[in-house]
């Protein structure tokens, strides 16, 4: 199957008289036979951004080429794109297996290649049973999944999936994002998806634009929004649970470099200086506020370290989840180990120093992950 470029540049969508500047100077590209998820919560723009690639909102400025060519004036149905939308529902007087053949036959292939390729692509998606049945006679999520299927059996330059698992159950989800990715792979589609959950975005995408507030936050593959977050709030959305976070206020005094817990009776989180290069250190200037995010997995009980009271202590059966304050604050320790500890006892708490990421307290840009700089 062909597999094309998609290029977004210094796109921006306004709504109605300008109040709404939903998408803010997007620019990012997805290379052939990549596939891409747009990850945010609720508001954050991913749906008009899909939407004005489709086709189905007008770009306010900027420019969207596939393949090097402009698209973003063009109808829909000139863009060379194949679309999973909630809102772009099946045809009601056709069955499963004709909405999904739908494009097939319009493209005038053979009627026994076109039956073959139905077939495959319902057994993918668990619909073989209901594919000689009427939209309006199958539950949502068969809808959803033919949806689905009438999208990728097509041939396309590029393929939009708007929260195309979105209302199956878990297991089912599971199994089928496993099918899907492999199913894209094979025929070297490239993909936008749009989700809000980010296990589906680390499941599926080879990179995940992370957008908050209309902007852009971090462009990169699930691995580094995990281990090299651009900025706090990236650092904070991905992972779960989610990263810890303490204002702190750096001392360098040559010898350490403590860490001040901001509103503790002088709570520090003290390391050698030799763990931390020079290029980082020159970085933290004295009294410097600073924000520390620490994955849950990174904070250990030890027999020192920071002080904190226990909050909650739970077991689940293959990992010990504690909730401990400080300092006002909360901090979650995941650890693999069977734990016990009293709800309202102290413990302390060891992170070792390439496991902290260090934020600018005001503009939230990372300044370093671990020992390096970011
Ligand atoms: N047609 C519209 N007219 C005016 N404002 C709109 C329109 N569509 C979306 N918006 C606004 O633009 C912003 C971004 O919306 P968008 O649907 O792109 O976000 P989203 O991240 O996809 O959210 P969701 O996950 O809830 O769909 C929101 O503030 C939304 O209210």
């Amino acid at each position: 199957m062909m597999s094309s470029e998609l290029v977004l540049q210094n796109v921006d969508k306004i709504y109605g008289a300008g109040t709404v500047h939903a998408v803010k100077d997007l620019s990012f590209t997805v290379k052939p036979g990549e596939i891409t998820a747009l990850l945010g919560s609720s508001g954050c723009g991913k749906t008009s951004t899909l939407r004005m690639i489709a086709g189905f909102e007008t770009v306010t400025n900027g420019a969207i080429a596939l393949d090097g060519r402009a698209i973003h004036e063009l109808a829909p149905a000139q863009r060379g794109v194949a679309m999973a939308f909630e809102t772009y529902s099946l045809y009601p007087p056709l069955t499963l297996a004709e909405n999904i053949s739908f494009a097939l036959k319009a493209q005038k292939l053979p009627s026994a290649d076109v039956d073959k390729r139905v077939k495959a692509m319902a057994e993918m998606l668990e619909i073989g049973d209901v594919l000689h049945k009427y939209p309006s006679s199958v539950s949502g999520g068969q809808q959803q999944r033919a949806s689905l299927g009438r999208a990728l059996v097509r041939k396309a330059g590029l393929y939009l999936l708007d929260e195309p698992m979105g209302q199956l159950e878990p297991q089912l989800r599971a199994v089928l994002r496993g099918r899907i990715k492999h199913y894209l792979r094979e025929h070297h589609c490239t993909t936008i998806l749009v989700t809000h959950d980010q296990t589906e975005a680390n499941a599926l995408a080879d990179r995940i634009a992370v957008m908050e507030g209309g902007v852009l936050q971090q462009y990169a593959t699930p691995a580094e929004l995990k281990v090299r977050p651009a900025n706090l709030f990236v650092g904070t959305f991905i992972g779960e649970p989610p990263m810890n976070v303490l204002p702190v206020r750096v001392k360098d005094n040559g010898q350490t470099i403590d860490f001040v817990l901001e509103g503790s009776d002088g709570q520090v989180l003290s390391y050698a200086a030799q763990d931390f290069p020079d290029a980082v250190r020159r970085r933290l200037k004295n009294d410097d506020g600073l924000v520390l995010g620490v994955r849950p997995h990174a904070v250990h009980i030890g027999k020192k370290g920071l002080m904190a009271r226990v909050v909650t202590c739970q077991w689940l059966g293959d990992q010990t989840h504690i909730a401990a304050e400080i300092a006002g604050r909360t901090v979650v320790s995941v650890s693999h180990e069977q734990i016990k500890a009293a709800p309202g006892s102290s413990l302390f708490l060891r992170i070792a120093p390439q496991d902290l990421h260090i934020f600018a307290a005001d503009s939230g840009a990372a300044i370093a992950h671990g020992a390096e700089l970011a």
